[in-house]
């Protein structure tokens, strides 16, 4: 199992392990006054005392606001409670702390955010079942132009299993529990969350050996281990050889693609393109080695070479028939692929041929537009691209600002590194080459690929704005090394 200090957990194994927690001893309004004085700690951290507004809602998340009044109120701020619906409806825990509010409280309308400083959203949790009412939504919209909002697990309107959003508004900050939910990273709730604070309340971490979480946040605790070491006796063909199929006249594309690969830590990058090609490749690009191309045949028999330990083909390669026969004979070698852009797009009329021909590591890059010709766009994207892994049995890399990898075996990882400035021509291009560099060395390709989106987001991240898409290899080294440094 994958560490679970980054485990995302949806609404029912969150539920469990609050409720495997109470089964060992800790009572559900223990948790509860943790999870609001939590809430309350970081508001007083980050705000001077000011007047207050917290909107409470019917359910548990409405009582973690009861106690976030009262520990402002104990601590001298100055607070108004906001209830949704009669306050004899709440039951169990929420009723608990509701009771234990002194203050007064008055029915949730745009009255009770008057003159508020700071509003705590604590309408809806991880309970949100259906859509928001007209006036929750209203309400929320006002509160958005009155003051700061700090949300209570997540912003309402946020589903915190699929990250859709409709009718919350942003806030300044989300605390959260234990650990985080798949809607803190997923677009579009992310924006809406604002900071996210992962509070503690008291689960032990244990009970995810029982709960077995399936999801992750994207970060090196779990793939550094796994990571490929130089080793001092190794040479340059321990360390593997990738190879990028390059097109012609896109010839830029390949050649991105082969410096990520290289830079990644392939011992040897080759480019094999058609012969006209072979002077823009070979002027542009120095250790990484330029091979012609020539017929099907000959293709072939370059795949043959059993040092070649990592395959690419898609950045700049034309879609079409050769395209569609070249990835066929990758597929067929069995050995580490990577699949993108025009690889992809040359099986939109057949995906099913594409599909039955994958049967060794595969990683498909698709973004938006690739992955809905060949796959079901329909549902969440991290149904989707489960969905897509298990009927390719392929690792799936669903690219965008929160880039899911999904493998056929059901885990996933959630990317939340990548700055805005990615969004640039070629960045997909390196980043399929990354992936290529760390396969070619005999990464597990569900690692590899997520710690290539990791290491392409951190070094967009690390360099700032005005990135181009050549910049990124370049920028691996020094990701690298603090990342090493950390081993
Ligand atoms: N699990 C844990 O470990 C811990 C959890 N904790 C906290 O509990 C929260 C989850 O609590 P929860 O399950 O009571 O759900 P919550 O979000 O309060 O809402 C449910 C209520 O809202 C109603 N309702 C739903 N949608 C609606 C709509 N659109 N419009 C109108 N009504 C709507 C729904 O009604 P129903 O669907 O039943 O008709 C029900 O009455 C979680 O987010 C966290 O803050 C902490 O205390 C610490 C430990
Ligand atoms: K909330």
């Amino acid at each position: 199992m994958l560490d679970t200090q980054s485990a995302l957990l949806t609404v029912n194994q969150m539920t469990e392990a609050d409720r495997l927690t109470i089964a060992a001893g800790t009572a559900e309004e223990v948790l509860m006054e943790r999870a609001g004085a939590s809430v309350a700690r970081e508001i007083i951290k980050a705000w001077p005392p000011c007047r207050v507004a917290v909107l409470c809602g019917p359910g548990n998340n409405g009582g973690d606001g009861f106690v976030v009044a009262r520990h402002l109120a104990d601590a001298g701020w100055d607070v108004q409670v906001g209830v949704l619906g009669p306050r004899d409806r709440l039951k169990g825990a929420a009723a608990h702390h509701a009771r234990l509010w002194s203050g007064l409280t008055a029915p949730l309308t745009p009255a009770v955010l008057d003159s508020a400083d700071l509003i705590v959203d604590a309408i809806f949790g991880a309970g949100l079942s259906r859509a928001l009412d007209g006036p929750v939504a209203e309400l929320l919209a006002i509160a958005a132009r009155t003051a700061p909002i700090i949300a209570i697990d997540v912003p309402s309107g946020v589903i915190a299993d699929s990250g859709e959003a409709s009718g919350a508004v942003a806030a300044k900050l989300t605390v959260t529990f234990f650990r985080k939910k798949p809607g803190h990273l997923l677009l579009p709730a992310r924006h809406f969350c604002g900071k996210v604070v992962v509070a503690d309340i008291g689960i032990p971490p244990s009970v995810l050996d029982m709960i077995s979480p399936q999801t992750f946040e994207n970060d090196p605790i779990l793939w550094r281990g796994h990571f490929p070491i130089l080793s001092g006796d190794g040479n340059k063909f321990t360390r593997g050889h990738a190879l990028v199929w390059g097109g012609y006249r896109m010839t830029g594309a390949a050649r991105l693609a082969a410096r990520g690969a290289a830079r990644a830590g392939a011992g040897l990058t080759t480019v094999t393109c058609p012969e006209v090609a072979l002077g823009v490749y070979a002027t542009a690009l120095t250790s990484i080695m330029v091979q012609p191309l020539g017929d099907q045949a000959s293709f072939v028999k370059l795949l043959a070479d059993e040092r070649i330990t990592g395959l690419l083909i898609g950045p700049g390669a034309g879609v079409g028939e050769q395209t569609r026969e070249s990835v066929l004979a990758m597929l067929a070698t069995g050995r580490p692929t990577v699949l993108d852009a025009d690889a992809l797009t040359s099986f939109q009329s057949d995906p099913e041929t594409l599909m039955a021909s994958i049967s060794g590591p595969c990683v498909l890059t698709p973004h938006n537009g690739e992955f809905a010709r060949l796959f079901d766009p329909c549902g969440d994207k991290l149904l989707r691209t489960r969905a897509a892994a298990r009927r390719s049995g392929a690792v799936i890399v669903l690219k965008g600002a929160d880039t899911v990898i999904a493998a056929p075996d059901g885990r996933a990882i959630i990317n939340s590194n990548a700055p805005p400035t990615l969004a640039t021509a070629g960045s997909g291009d390196v980043l399929a080459g990354i992936i290529l560099g760390l396969l070619a060395q005999g990464m597990e390709p569900f690692l590899a690929a997520a710690a290539a989106v990791w290491l392409h987001g951190e070094a967009a991240r690390t360099f700032g704005p005005g990135l181009i898409a050549e910049d990124l290899p370049d920028l691996l080294p020094k990701v690298l090394g603090t990342l090493f440094s950390q081993i």
